[in-house]
């Protein structure tokens, strides 16, 4: 049987990234593409010259050319500019606009059948732009942030109950932005819920609010660190997770910023929801029950991704 074919599509820090741990989890052939010349030829070389070492079989190669992504399984999509300190995420809108058109023009054309993962911010409205411009049905493309924000809280949260992070569980569901929607009701260490770990003397309902507001800022913290970019391993982690779930079929129940048409009482937008991924691409969105504070905080944060939405249609 053939291998599948991974295909990355913006060959810089995450795509990077992404193609090593691609290989390393021989999830396939991996392509790298890119605007920069020479620059995902470089990469791809690079990380097939680890394979001796690490053991793993893949071709791995970089490209200029759109038609290189034929025959892809899978696509991630991490093309366009990153925010400095001083910028919000939604100051890549207009840039990063042009990028998706251009991306899902080059999907379009090439490998219609695959799907697609999009990392690209500010993520919602981009994942939306691209699904438009690459003419895929809604359940084959997606945005990963749910999981990278999920991650973050799942982390914070270990190292403050001093657990494993195998033991954590957490949701962040909304837009990917100042306003996502940290679930602390849907987050617990081996099946016992936060509050009644705050009620177990676990923590205080003041330190995990600290531990929330953190998850919220944390691409923010990272982009202050690190002053020349933003994260890129736990996001490539992140989509690596999702790629894995479609091509696996493995059914996993993962935030992902999914098309919302009647579900959450939404009438058809991207934005952070639980759903089940398999080979069927978004196979449910998993509708929680949610209380009236929770639908206060997802409703502002639908509220952000829609002015967002509105301003990418004046675009
Ligand atoms: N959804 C999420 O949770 C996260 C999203 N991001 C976003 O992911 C994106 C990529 O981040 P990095 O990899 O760190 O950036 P990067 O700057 O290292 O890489 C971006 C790459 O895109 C390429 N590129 C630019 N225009 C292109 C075009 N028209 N066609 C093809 N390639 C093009 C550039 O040459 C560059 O190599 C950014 O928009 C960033 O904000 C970053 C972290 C998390
Ligand atoms: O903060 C950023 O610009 C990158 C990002 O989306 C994240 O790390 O969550």
């Amino acid at each position: 049987m053939a291998r599948n074919k991974i295909s990355l599509v913006g060959a810089g820090n995450i795509g990077g990234t992404l193609a090593l741990l691609a290989g390393l989890k021989e999830l396939g052939d991996v392509m790298l593409f890119d605007i920069a010349e020479g620059m995902p030829q470089g990469k791809a070389l690079d990380i097939a010259q680890a394979s001796p070492i690490e053991g793993f079989n893949a071709n791995v190669t970089g490209s200029n050319d759109y038609a290189a992504l034929a025959g892809s399984d899978v696509v991630i999509v991490t093309a366009g500019v990153a925010r400095k300190p001083g910028m919000s995420r939604d100051d890549l809108i207009g840039i990063n606009t042009n990028v998706m058109n251009q991306v899902g023009a080059g999907i379009k054309e090439n490998c219609p059948d695959a799907f697609v993962i999009c990392i690209t911010n500010p993520l919602d409205v981009m994942v939306g732009v691209l699904q438009k411009a690459s003419g895929l049905p809604t359940s084959k493309i997606v945005g990963m942030a749910g999981v990278l924000d999920s991650a973050r809280f799942r982390y914070f949260l270990a190292e403050e109950f001093a657990v494993s992070v195998e033991d954590v569980t957490a949701f962040v569901l909304g837009g990917h932005g100042d306003t996502m929607v940290p679930l602390v009701r849907y987050s617990a260490v081996a099946g016992i819920p936060v509050p009644d770990l705050i009620k177990m003397g676990w923590s205080s309902a003041e330190k995990i609010d600290e531990i929330v507001q953190r998850t919220r800022d944390g691409g923010a913290e990272i982009v202050g660190l690190l002053k020349t970019g933003s994260a890129f391993y736990a996001p490539a982690s992140s989509a690596i997770e999702m790629a894995d779930a479609y091509l696996k079929d493995k059914k996993r129940l993962l935030p992902c910023a999914a098309y919302v048409d009647g579900a959450y009482g939404l009438d058809g937008l991207y934005v952070g929801v639980p759903v089940i991924l398999g080979a069927g691409g978004v196979e449910r969105i998993v509708e929680i029950e949610l209380n009236e504070d929770e639908q206060a905080m997802f409703d502002r944060s639908v509220s952000a991704v829609r002015a967002l939405n509105e301003i990418v249609a004046k675009l």
